[in-house]
């Protein structure tokens, strides 16, 4: 089944054109790294991958449910924003288990997973203090258990080792890979090549708002005329540059 599919989707704010007749087909169950510079659409592009804006024009769907239609899409996915809604005067816990109950979720098995996932991003001793004392990556790890609280058929997830320390980011690298592994689509978009480079099947990269390039990053980092490896930061720089002698050189090779 494909997780995540779109068809010329296209996002259009007044002049500007943040996401330009975009095409994705995303098998589910593979991590897909979304890399691209400031600003080239890729926060617009998971924000209506999840239904929360609408597209000017195209069309998308998530595990199969129109990206239109927001409450068909609730139950299937899960998203990690870059500035995560928490409450400040709840505790990570509280809004945890306030998260679990919008969601209907079953209240014995969905302690057990807020239990284990605190754990395994290292929060359980801080589970009870109010999330306005905590520090940046306290509440990250937070977020991030939310978004995969409910189990969802796919992840968006929006820079999730962001003011993470090395251990807590290793741990959510892991998480990440044992998601994919368990048949859940991530769709990954951070700025953190190595992680892409770590974690992801495919790798796409948006340049204003149009996919320029999309392979396994093995592929993409090949050099087909030399045999030769470059970086995933080479081939980034190369496609989304503004300097026309490195276009040609993108071109020529
Ligand atoms: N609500 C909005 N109203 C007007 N323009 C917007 C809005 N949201 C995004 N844009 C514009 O759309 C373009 C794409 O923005 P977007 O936030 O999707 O980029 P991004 O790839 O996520 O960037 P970054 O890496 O900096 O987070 C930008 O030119 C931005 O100014």
């Amino acid at each position: 089944m494909v997780g995540i599919e779109t068809n010329e989707l296209t996002k259009r704010y007044s002049e500007t054109l943040a996401v330009d007749r975009l095409d994705l087909s995303i098998p589910e169950g593979i991590v897909y790294g979304f890399l691209g510079p400031n600003g080239a659409g890729k926060t617009t592009t998971m924000r209506l991958l999840t239904g929360l804006t609408q597209p000017t024009s195209g069309t998308g769907s998530v595990t199969d449910v129109p990206i239109t239609d927001r409450d068909g899409l609730r139950s299937h996915i899960g998203y990690l924003p870059e500035e995560p809604p928490l409450y400040e005067h709840a505790t990570a816990y509280e809004q945890l288990e306030y998260v679990a109950g919008l969601r209907d979720l079953p209240a014995e098995t969905t302690r057990e997973r807020i239990d284990t996932l605190l754990d395994e991003l290292d929060l359980t001793a801080d589970a009870g203090t109010r999330i306005a004392d905590y520090s940046k990556g306290m509440r990250q790890k937070t977020a991030y258990i939310q978004a995969v609280l409910h189990e969802p058929d796919v992840v968006f997830l929006d820079e999730p080792t962001s003011g993470l320390d090395p251990r807590a980011a290793r741990t959510i690298r892991e998480l990440i890979t044992d998601l994919a592994d368990s048949g859940t689509t991530v769709f990954l978009s951070t700025h953190i090549l190595p992680v892409v480079e770590e974690v992801a099947d495919t790798v796409g990269i948006l340049y204003d708002g149009q996919l320029v390039a999309e392979d396994a990053p093995e592929t993409l980092t090949q050099r087909a005329e030399t045999g030769e490896t470059q970086t995933l930061e080479d081939v980034f720089l190369e496609l989304t540059s503004t300097d026309p002698a490195a276009d040609e050189r993108a071109t020529d090779g």
